[in-house]
């Protein structure tokens, strides 16, 4: 968790949080109509209380008293329920627009932010935390405006009778605003908590239902419940922890009010007593001090409420912060022509260099396989062709053009490529081969590539052809099939240079060999590049370059490196072996 750093506690950073809001295409007329209509209410507030006042002073007149308090009460009634539902409606905009603006951006982020950052949480971040945002915006900062201006106008009203008046509503205003402060700590210090111990719970058991294949067969079922009882234990202890002081806060808020209302009647008494109040004029008193009290009571929600939605603002407002890649930036590639090229290529994660200066060629229209032992690089020196990754210095080349001059819409649209996870979308089996191609082939053409990869008899036995679902990210596909498709889909895509990544690891013998002829028909005069990890892949290759360490290890013609490299014979000897 401290190596993540969007999530770091960093508060009070409101001016972030108002550039967000401010980008987030707010809906401002319909939260004005809601200011508008709640001073309305405000002011229509203090006619009924008055009019109520003047009701139980006896004051029974049908068209000076009755009619209007009617009027009023009903006006104030319906004036709420519509300030009610703008108030809503508003924070499910809010909402909308605010997931809209965050998704967009976490989508344009560079990969290595969401290397640097959890992904489960980011996905929190568009869900739990901007609801938290929407309803910090909509039920607290918008209603302390409101309520102050209804505050103002109830102790304006109040200071009409007597300027002297108003001071013992407001008298008792720091004692309120300490308790709700005090309260409002200790409520948020447990609300965190709870958070803190439902997210572990939810991390700890979903965990464990996605590896539950491994708790069966290690036997680990006792071990495992008792895990999952111990964070419940813990979500439990905290939850009863929340009981205990939001009993405790009820009780001490009432007897604030109840101090409140003591210094309110014994002032309100001696100016009635005096004659400075009418009989009227008490009563109304008397319910504006009660109106009051209830407003500053709601303060200390609207503490808890800022301190709660603090972290969310802080966390969502640091994404939007972050450099987005610019997809349009740069000349538009055309078909590439000429090899690939690294020069002087520094690379590291984080602070761990894998590539130092590193040079290395390509060449066009050939299949070159990259091949070098586990965690020699193979991978991330796809990754840097397909410009996955800013480079820390040097240029990758093609065609002797820097690939960063390109724009990334264009450079990507002109690369396929296969990466090791074979990823697939739930959605049916064509949702997946038009995948992100920006054009629609025909069954025809689509018949052609599920041929090439050898899974045409899979969809034709389909009941549903290319409309059958995949699952959830192809899961009712075995590896060796999602693999097929995802070469299927790049081949669709037609690309000028095709990556690789361990892309037929998961078929079988003869599958492997049929695909990679026709990935050779397919991509004749096209430069592949692609990484290998059995003798029988090597072999599909024209050219190979050996990683070892971050570094070319040998590299050139296939039978020549075959001959020549230690970890290229041994890797051959293994699978004559295993042959
Ligand atoms: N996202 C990452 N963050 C930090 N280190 C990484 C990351 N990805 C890879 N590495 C490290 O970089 C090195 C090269 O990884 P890479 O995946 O390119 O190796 P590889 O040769 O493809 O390995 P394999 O054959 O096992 O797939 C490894 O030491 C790996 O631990």
């Amino acid at each position: 968790m401290e190596t993540n750093a969007i999530f770091r506690k960093n508060y009070g950073n409101f001016r972030r949080f108002f550039s967000m809001l401010g980008k987030a295409d707010l809906p401002y007329l319909w939260i004005i109509g809601y200011l508008a209509a709640s001073a309305v209410i405000a002011k229509v507030g203090v006619n009924t209380t008055e009019y109520s006042a003047a009701l139980f002073a006896g004051n029974v007149g049908l068209t000076a008293v009755v009619l209007p308090y009617f009027f009023y009460q009903i006006l104030s009634l319906v004036l709420s329920s519509v300030s009610g539902l703008i108030n809503n409606l508003c924070e499910a905009r809010m909402d909308r627009n605010l997931r809209r603006m965050v998704w967009r951006k976490t989508v344009s982020l560079p990969l290595w932010f969401y290397e640097n950052n959890n992904p489960k949480e980011l996905l929190s971040r568009i869900t739990t935390d901007i609801s938290s945002i929407s309803n910090l915006v909509m039920k607290v900062f918008i209603p302390i405006f409101t309520t102050a201006y209804a505050s103002f106008v109830i102790l304006l009203k109040v200071s009409s009778y007597d300027g002297a008046l108003m001071w013992s509503l407001v008298v008792a205003l720091p004692v309120n605003i300490l308790i709700s402060f005090i309260l409002g700590r200790l409520q948020f210090g447990v609300q965190d908590l709870i958070n803190r111990r439902n997210a572990e719970l939810t991390a700890s058991i979903a965990e464990r239902t996605n590896n539950l294949m491994l708790i069966k067969s290690m036997g680990t079922e006792t071990k495992e419940s008792g895990t999952g009882e111990e964070r419940m234990k813990a979500s439990y202890r905290a939850a009863g922890m929340n009981i205990w002081i939001t009993g405790l806060a009820v009780p001490i808020q009432a007897i604030a009010g109840v101090l409140q209302t003591i210094v309110i009647i014994l002032v309100g008494r001696g100016y009635y007593a005096s004659g400075t109040l009418s009989l009227t004029e008490w009563i109304a008193y008397y319910g504006f001090a009660v109106q009051l009290t209830s407003i500053l009571s709601g303060y200390c929600g609207y503490w808890t409420s800022f301190k709660c939605a603090q972290g969310a603002v802080d966390r969502v407002s640091q994404i939007m912060a972050e450099h987005s890649e610019d997809l349009g930036v740069g000349d538009t590639m055309g078909s590439p022509t000429g090899g690939i090229h690294f020069e002087k290529v520094d690379f590291s994660f984080g602070a761990k260099p894998l590539f130092q200066g590193l040079d290395l060629d390509i060449p066009a229209g050939r299949i070159t396989a990259v091949v070098g032992p586990s965690g020699s690089g193979k991978t991330t020196l796809l990754n840097l062709i397909d410009r996955l990754y800013p480079l820390d210095g040097g240029a990758v080349q093609i065609g002797g053009k820097d690939t960063s001059e390109y724009s990334l819409a264009s450079f990507r649209r002109a690369l396929g490529y296969v990466t090791q996870e074979s990823v697939m979308y739930a959605g049916t089996i064509r949702d997946n081969l038009l995948h992100g191609l920006g054009r629609i082939p025909s069954d025809e053409e689509l018949d052609e590539a599920c041929a090439a990869v050898g899974i045409l008899d899979y969809v034709r036995c389909q009941p549903m052809g290319y409309d059958a679902p995949v699952g959830e990210s192809g899961a009712s596909l075995s590896g060796g099939q999602r693999q097929r498709f995802s070469v299927a889909h790049a081949l669709l895509k037609k690309p000028d240079c095709l990556l690789l990544d361990e892309a037929t690891a998961a078929m079988d013998i003869d599958g492997k060999a049929g695909v990679w002829a026709s990935i050779r028909q397919v991509m004749a005069g096209k430069t592949v590049v692609y990484v290998a990890h059995d003798a029988q892949t090597i072999r599909n290759a024209d050219y190979l370059i050996v990683l070892r360490d971050g570094r070319v290890q040998s590299s050139g013609e296939r039978d020549e490196v075959l001959a020549s490299d230690p970890f290229c014979r041994e890797m051959m000897e293994n699978g004559e072996e295993e042959r």
